[in-house]
């Protein structure tokens, strides 16, 4: 079961590159597991970037368990995990040890308790052969996981998934599930695959930066199938 976070954001306005993205978003959350849904460019990523503190606003406020996350970076960078759909943007380090061990290291542990975590970490995802691994010879499935790991060693409150599993084979996305499953972290998902969201107990339709539709994962995802379904192509 996973845990719950409160998540409020109070008028919040953002333009990027003169695009207005939010004008005025209010949301008042206790997420546990959160599905978004939307059109391409509909502000899903957005709204995780702003949850995450990765983006801040141009007005407005965004709590997160309490805290501002663009302004108190130690409370998001601990309380917080982002799963990014390019584990390529989160992965910095040459090898597997030390993509796993500069969390925790930064976060105090000396060496030798980050790199006993990192191999507990490992471990408990069934890959404890990975220590010695070089980043770049994983594949896009094991960087994935690679890059579950590493936003999950802390183990954070909450787990923002942008397009986690996109381009993932089956047994990849499923292998993964399994891990999700066992954190006890809450946990906000975009996705595409709106099959992968049925087991969300609440999904938010995002509609031109609004919130077009919040209700029961069926409810939601019957409406939007059903108004895409008459929509055409890019916009
Ligand atoms: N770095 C940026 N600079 C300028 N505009 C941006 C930038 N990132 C996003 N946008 C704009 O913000 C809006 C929301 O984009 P966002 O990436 O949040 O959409 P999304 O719902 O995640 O889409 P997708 O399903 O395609 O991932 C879009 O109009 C997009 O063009």
């Amino acid at each position: 079961m996973n845990g719950s976070m409160r998540i409020e954001l109070s008028k919040v306005r953002l333009t990027l590159e003169d695009r207005t993205v939010f004008d005025g978003l209010d949301l008042s959350l206790d997420v546990r597991r959160l599905g978004l849904v939307g059109r391409n460019g509909a502000g899903k990523s957005q709204l995780l970037r702003l949850i995450a503190g990765l983006t801040r606003p141009d007005d407005g406020t965004v709590r997160v368990g309490g805290f501002d996350p663009a302004k108190d970076r130690k409370a998001a960078t601990s309380r917080i995990g982002f799963v990014f759909q390019n584990p390529d943007h989160a992965l910095l380090f040459p090898t597997v040890l030390e993509e796993l061990t500069f969390g925790p290291k930064a976060k105090g542990a000396t060496a030798r308790e980050a790199e006993q975590l990192a191999k507990a970490h490992l471990a408990r995802f069934g890959v404890a052969h990975w220590h010695d691994r070089l980043v770049h010879s994983l594949s896009q499935g094991q960087k994935h996981l690679l890059g579950l790991m590493v936003a999950s060693i802390g183990d954070p409150d909450i787990l923002l998934m942008d397009e986690a599993f996109a381009g993932l084979d089956l047994p990849t996305t499923l292998a993964l599930r399994r891990v999700l499953e066992e954190l006890p972290a809450a946990r906000i998902e975009a996705s595409h695959d709106l099959d992968s969201l049925t087991g969300c107990d609440r999904v938010l339709w995002i509609d031109a930066g609004a919130v077009r539709l919040d209700g029961e994962p069926g409810e939601v995802i019957g409406a939007y199938r059903d108004a895409m379904a008459g929509q055409g192509g890019f916009e």
